[in-house]
């Protein structure tokens, strides 16, 4: 049997001016969770929902290496990094991320990041001022993960590698010129990265073993070769991009405290209120929109044809959003995580399958001690207006965020818990 099939033109612009929900209108369109056409100028075939989800990590069928179009690796991944191996060289790199994300660190990242909260608080209620939160977490989380990473960063420097950071995930899918921007960000945090990395090579900096510099510095392949300086900056941006990008999520959960009152006060109630809480955020709004494979060769699934070398979209957030798994997929409800554990292919909002053999995020401990700790803060230390703003979802940009940024007017700050 074939695959339901778009007319043959290619849906780069449609699928880029909507990229959150261009596969699952055309799927709903086709009554099909699997469909054909042509993206960046390559046979393409899509897939949402459980069943394609747990397709595509089958590291037996795809592969990941040159999988990822080029721009993205020239803005938010960098090239060499971990998102493009498979096999045995995937398996012995991404141990070292799972070594860096266990508990205890996890934990001593999120006092950080509360510490930076506290910090950022009482200088705005000095300053008496209306912040926007998404660009004050940009500097917030990148003083925290510098910090607990052992990446220096002198107080001169703050701004500006913030702003780096934040271009690699916040301009990566952005139409020219602001994609440029994003292009120059990765090559001014690659060189930033290697010097770093040559500097504890070389002794001229000496962090703590369990830290992140000191684990990619001292990094080898599996043949036991060191890193090149350059792949190892990759990967120690790999742990401070995405960590600033937790800003994202922390500006959902703030949106969802003001515009969900009564999931709200549900979730102060107990601590699987506030999981469950954390859980609906990470579903329910858009974030990373979808990944791409291609396949290693020919093959047949439920009845349907893939050619070797077919390139292979993943749409995470249709699949969290897929009524199948998700009754009333639109509706905000975080007591649907109580009645039901995630699965590993149904919940993939930072991927799905399995964390160490596959491409599943390491992060999601790390996201999650971020919003817990940042649910505290907003709803038990910091008193804040939401002034009058436009909260309204901007679901045409990568990543999606409220219109506003999310302006807030901090009031009182509570000394302690
Ligand atoms: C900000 C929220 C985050 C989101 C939405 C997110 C999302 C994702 C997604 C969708 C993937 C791809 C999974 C795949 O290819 O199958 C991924 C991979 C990855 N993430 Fe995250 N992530 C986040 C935070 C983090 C954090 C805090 C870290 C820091 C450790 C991190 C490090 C990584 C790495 C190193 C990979 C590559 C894993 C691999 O290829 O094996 N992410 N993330």
């Amino acid at each position: 049997m074939s695959i339901p099939r778009i007319p043959p033109r290619d849906v780069t612009l449609p699928l880029l001016a909507d990229p959150y929900r261009f596969v699952s209108k055309e799927s709903a369109r086709l009554g099909s969770d699997a469909f054909e056409t042509r993206l960046l100028c390559r046979g393409t075939t899509c897939l949402k929902g459980e069943k394609g989800a747990a397709l595509f990590y089958d590291a037996e069928r795809f592969r990941r290496e040159g999988a990822m179009p080029s721009p993205i690796r020239k803005t938010l991944l960098g090239e060499g990094g971990v998102q493009g191996l498979d096999g045995e060289a995937h398996r012995h790199r991404k141990a070292i991320f799972m070594g860096l994300t266990q508990a205890d660190r996890v934990r001593a990242l999120g006092a950080r990041v509360e510490a930076e909260w506290i910090e950022a608080a009482e200088r705005w209620l000095r300053a008496g001022a209306t912040i926007r939160l998404y660009d004050e977490l940009a500097t917030m989380l990148t003083r925290a993960v510098c910090a607990w990473s052992e990446t220096p960063l002198p107080e001169a420097d703050v701004q500006l590698r913030a702003g780096h950071l934040r271009a690699l995930f916040d301009a990566a899918g952005a139409r020219n010129p602001r994609h440029f921007w994003s292009r120059h960000a990765r090559r001014r945090v690659d060189h930033w990265l290697k010097g770093v990395i040559e500097d504890v090579r070389e002794g001229r900096h000496r962090p703590a073993e369990n830290t992140a510099t000191f684990a990619l510095a001292h990094a080898r392949d599996p043949g036991g070769t060191p890193l090149a300086a350059e792949v190892a900056a990759v990967e120690l941006a790999n742990i401070l991009r995405p960590t600033v990008a937790t800003a994202v999520y922390v500006v959902f959960l703030a949106h969802a405290l003001h515009t969900q009152p009564e999931a709200a006060r549900a979730a102060t109630q107990s601590l699987a209120a506030r999981d469950a809480f954390i859980e609906e955020i990470r579903r329910f709004y858009p974030f990373f929109p979808s990944l791409v494979a291609t396949t290693r060769r020919d093959f047949v699934w439920e009845g349907l044809s893939f050619p070797e070398g077919r390139q292979v979209i993943l749409d995470l957030y249709g699949t969290n959003h897929d009524a199948n798994a998700w009754p009333d997929p639109e509706i905000f409800r975080p007591a649907r995580f109580a009645n039901r554990p995630p699965g590993a292919f149904d919940f993939v909002p930072q991927g799905g399958g399995d964390h160490l053999t596959g491409h599943r995020c390491p992060g999601e401990g790390i996201v999650h001690e971020i919003l817990m700790r940042s649910f505290d803060v907003l709803t038990t230390r910091l008193r804040y207006e939401v002034p009058k703003q436009d909260l309204r979802l901007n679901l045409r940009r990568l990543p999606a965020l409220p219109r506003s940024g999310f302006f807030l007017r901090p009031l009182d700050l509570a000394r302690s818990g």
